[in-house]
Parts: structure tokens; sequence; C-alpha cells
């Protein structure tokens, strides 16, 4: 270990760094030496393409908000002790994305931090399917290309290097090992000499600590009497630790700091989404940012004639949707559907149309709410319902995929006992069917974001179909309310009380008994 930083104390005892660091060193041994986690593993898994997809940390920083957070999941320190023992990373993760984090910074030491790699993969999978995730940050003592390997295979996106761990040759060969797995560190340092350092190595990505790790004194100074070094370069200057305000926030952007790394602070707070807006000085979440159309729109299924479907969108629906497997009663061809397909289409305005853009500044959405707020948004300008081919459990997989194809469907409706993962072959929306009488399993699988888009809740008048619906609601699944056999207005409103459905789907014949 360098000890340029002069880490080794006075008295000549070992400092707490080097404690940390001497424990690392067995831990990669042991975990080199292990039967399936050896170097040689790690390079057959990288060359399988086992590691999940990369994002550009830098152009996540530079396209979100500025500042951008770095927000870090530390359940304990050497310096504070126990912070916060009962985190759960995945939620954790989740809450800073959702509140508008760029970086989600994970301690992945087990002795001293109480973290762990685990940890780590579990943020990286709970954010996984968020249109605009954040970056995830390995935050380790990194010394070996092998923990560079590790962060990579478990879902990171950057990892930390600490220029005073490190001579500079290792620092080199570490810095490019990690450019070539597609990933930017941070590169750490905490003064001047440091920051050279980090400069002449090209760093794109520089966090300035104002915690010496030496005598973990924190000094919030230290980033501001650093950042005119790298004034006028293609750096992100970040600040590290001890931010906990928005006042400290604002002087750092007053000083050219484009990230700042914020952890106890975070972990500490009771409301976790209201301090990040606070710190970015973003307004309190609004009622809008939860989209839902102010009513429910129309869906109506059963749908034959391309006559049909032109007068339901006449007059305002939604959806239409088609029955595509050939056993039931009003199923229609595949020409047929193409036919209404095309009708439909000719409807739709030819001229390019100006979407309403999502500003940089909004904070990141979940992925049902994305595909929610995409589709009103299409269906604002359009005004064309979106045509819906509904199959039964009995269609393959491939049947599906084709008809979407030479129908050009705009969704799909897949059954509630069709494969999960079915959703992520198909080549358009997809609506998925549950029973309003699910069990509470089968419910928590509807609300996994990152395959269907849509779920429709089968009413069938039952006892609990609206707790079931209620449920759903919750999670902010955007929820289709299927009426079967119910056509009364009065009746969609007492099912729809207390619950905002995203549409309310009937069959065409209750359609047009409700009109007449
Ligand atoms: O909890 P704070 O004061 O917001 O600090 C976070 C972060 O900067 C700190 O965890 C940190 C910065 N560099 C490190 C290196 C190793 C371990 C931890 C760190």
């Amino acid at each position: 270990m360098s000890t340029q930083n002069g880490s080794v104390k006075s008295n000549g005892a070992p400092s707490i760094l080097q404690k940390i660091y001497a424990q690392r060193r067995q831990d990669v041994e042991q975990a080199k030496s292990t039967p399936g986690t050896t170097p040689a593993d790690l390079d057959t898994l990288l060359s399988l393409n086992l590691a999940p997809p990369v994002i550009s940390v830098v152009d996540r920083l530079k396209s979100g908000p500025k500042p951008g957070l770095m927000a870090e999941i530390k359940r304990a320190s050497p310096s504070k002790g126990d912070i916060a023992l009962t985190a759960n990373a995945a939620s954790q993760a989740l809450t800073y994305a959702l509140g508008g984090a760029s970086v989600i910074s994970v301690l992945t030491e087990p002795k001293w931090f109480k973290g762990s790699i685990l940890d780590m993969s579990l943020a990286r999978r709970a954010i996984e399917a968020l249109p605009n995730r954040p970056a995830i940050l390995r935050k380790e003592f990194i010394f070996d290309e092998y923990q560079i390997a590790e962060a990579r295979l478990h879902g990171a996106d950057t990892v930390l290097l600490i220029v005073a761990m490190l001579p500079t040759p290792q620092l080199k060969a570490l810095y490019s090992y990690s450019i070539g797995l597609g990933m930017e560190p941070l590169v750490e340092v905490n003064n001047a000499t440091e920051m050279q350092t980090a400069l002449d190595l090209g760093a794109k990505i520089i966090g300035v600590n104002n915690r010496n790790l030496h005598d973990f004194n924190v000094d919030m100074g230290t980033t501001s009497r650093l950042a005119d070094m790298t004034a006028g370069r293609d750096v992100i200057l970040c600040a590290l630790s001890g931010i906990s305000s928005s006042e400290d926030v604002r002087q750092y952007i007053d000083q050219g700091v484009g990230a700042v790394l914020v952890g106890e602070s975070l972990m500490r707070a009771t409301d976790t989404t209201a301090f990040i807006r606070e710190l970015l000085c973003l307004p309190p979440k609004t009622e809008a940012e939860t989209l839902r159309p102010a009513a429910p729109l129309g869906k109506v299924d059963g749908v034959s004639t391309p006559e049909e479907a032109l007068q339901l969108a006449k007059e305002g629906a939604g959806l239409v949707g088609v029955y595509l497997s050939p056993e039931h009663k009003q199923a229609v061809s595949l020409k047929q559907a193409s036919q209404i397909s095309l009708a439909l289409r000719q409807l739709r305005p030819n001229k390019v149309v100006e979407f309403d853009s999502v500003s940089k500044e909004t904070p990141n959405e979940s992925w049902f709410h994305a595909h929610a707020r995409r589709t009103a948004s299409v269906l604002n300008v359009t005004s064309v319902p979106l045509l819906v081919g509904i199959f039964s459990s009995d269609s393959s997989l491939d049947n599906i995929v084709h008809a979407a194809h030479c129908a050009q469907l705009d969704a799909v409706q897949l059954s509630a006992s069709a494969p999960l993962h079915w959703a992520s072959h198909i080549p358009c929306l997809v609506i998925r069917s549950v029973p309003a009488s699910a069990n509470l399993r089968e419910l928590q699988q509807v609300q996994k974001p990152g395959l269907h888009h849509f779920v429709q809740v089968e009413f069938d008048g039952e006892p609990g179909a609206v707790n079931a619906q209620a449920l759903v609601g919750q999670w902010g699944v955007p929820v289709i309310l299927g009426t079967k056999g119910v056509i009364g207005e009065s009746q969609i409103a007492a099912l729809t009380e207390g619950t905002r459905p995203w549409a309310v789907c009937m069959s065409i014949e209750g359609y047009k008994s409700a009109k007449a």
C-alpha cells in the first residue's frame, strides 16, 4: 500500500485504511482461489457476455439534473459506526432512483461498511427496468483488476479508484482495465497532488473527498480549493462526503461541481424522496407526475369489421380489441384483423407529430409509469384507438408474434396462463390478463416491471375483486378494468370507486346495449 498520504499513524499503529486494505487483500486472495470464482472463471463469464449491459456514467451525469446526485447505500462506516443497519439495498436503490439520483453508489465492503457485492447486484436488479436508470457505482477499496471484473459481472457501470491508495503505475493499469470493460471510473482525490495525478491520468470523473481517509476529518472546503484545477477541462467534478443540505449543494454548484455524492444523510433521512428533492432543489412531487388519464380510456373488445372500428374511433375509444384465437366465438381471421388495422392506421396523421417533450429535469420514472405516459401521449396526439390482438391460453408465442407482425397490432393481450417472459419477445405493447380472484402471488407477479406494460384485471362479479384491483393499482401498474358482463355506467362507477383504472374494458355487445 502506498503511504504517500501518510496513512501510517504517527505512533506506528496501522490506520483504519490500512486495516481495511489488509483485510480486503485477504478477501480477494480467497475469492481468487475459490473454484468457480478464479480470475480465469471471471474471464470466461465476461467472454460469454454474461455481464449485464453497461451504461455510460459520463453520459448519465451529463444528461441528468445539475448537479447530479450520487446517492450512496451505506449501512455503517468506520468513522460513524452503525448508520442504518436495517436498510435494504434493493428498496433503497429504487427509492434513490425514483427520487432522481443519477448514480447509485453501493459500498460493497462487508466488515466496516456492512455492505456486499450482493447488495450491489440487488440494487442494480431493483432499478433495471427503469427507462432512464441511474448508473451503479461499486464503492470499494480497489487494488486488483479482479475486483473490477467482479464489479462489472455483478452489474456495476463504474468503480471507485482511490488515488491515495494506489502507486501511479497501478492506478493507470486499473484505470485502463476499467475503461476496457466499458466503465469510466470515479477517481477519488483529497489534495492538489492527487488531483494532478487524476488529471494526468485523463480521468473524466474526479471526486474530491472532503473526508480525509487517514483521520476522518471532514473539511467541506477541500472540494472548493481544488475546483479551479478542473476548470475548462472535460472533467465532471464531484464533491464527496459530509454533504447534508441544499445549502452545501448550492455552494458547490457555484464552484463548478457537476455531481455530489451523499451517503450518511440520505441513509438517515426519514423521508428519503423529499430529502433528495430538497437537496437537488426540485419542487415536491406533484400529482401530475403520477399520471393517469383524467378519465379512464374506453376499451371495446370483440370488434370484427373495419366499420365497427372506425365507428368506435369516432366515438373516442382508446383501445379496440380483436379476438385472434380461432376457438373464440368472436374470432376474426388475420386478414380481417389486417383490414381493421389498415382502416385505423389511415386515420392517423401522416405528418410528423410533435410529442410532448420530456424535460431532462424530470425525476426518473418507473417502467409502468413511463409506458402509461408514452401511450397516453400517443393517443393524445393521434386520437386513434390502439388495436389490441387478444389471445387465449391455446396460442403459442410464435403464433402471437406472427399475428402482431402481419396485422400490425399496436398491442397484444396475453391470457393469465401465458408465461411472463413471453412479453419480452413480443414486438408491441403487451397487456396481461389476470383474474380479479387472483391470489397474492399471482398479483405480485404481474407487478414485475420490464415485461408487460398494462394489466387487465378481469372482473367477474366475485367478492374481493375490487380489493385485487386496488392492490394492483397501488403499485402504479396501469390497470385496465375488465368488466365481463358488466355494462351499466353505475356498475362501472361502483367498480372503479376509490381506484383509478387506466382504462375500462367492455364487450362490443355490452357497449352497444349501454349506448342504446
Ligand atoms: O456519508 P457521507 O459523508 O455522505 O460520505 C459518502 C462518501 O463520500 C464516503 O462514503 C466515501 C468517500 N470515499 C470513500 C472511500 C471508501 C469508502 C467510503 C467513501
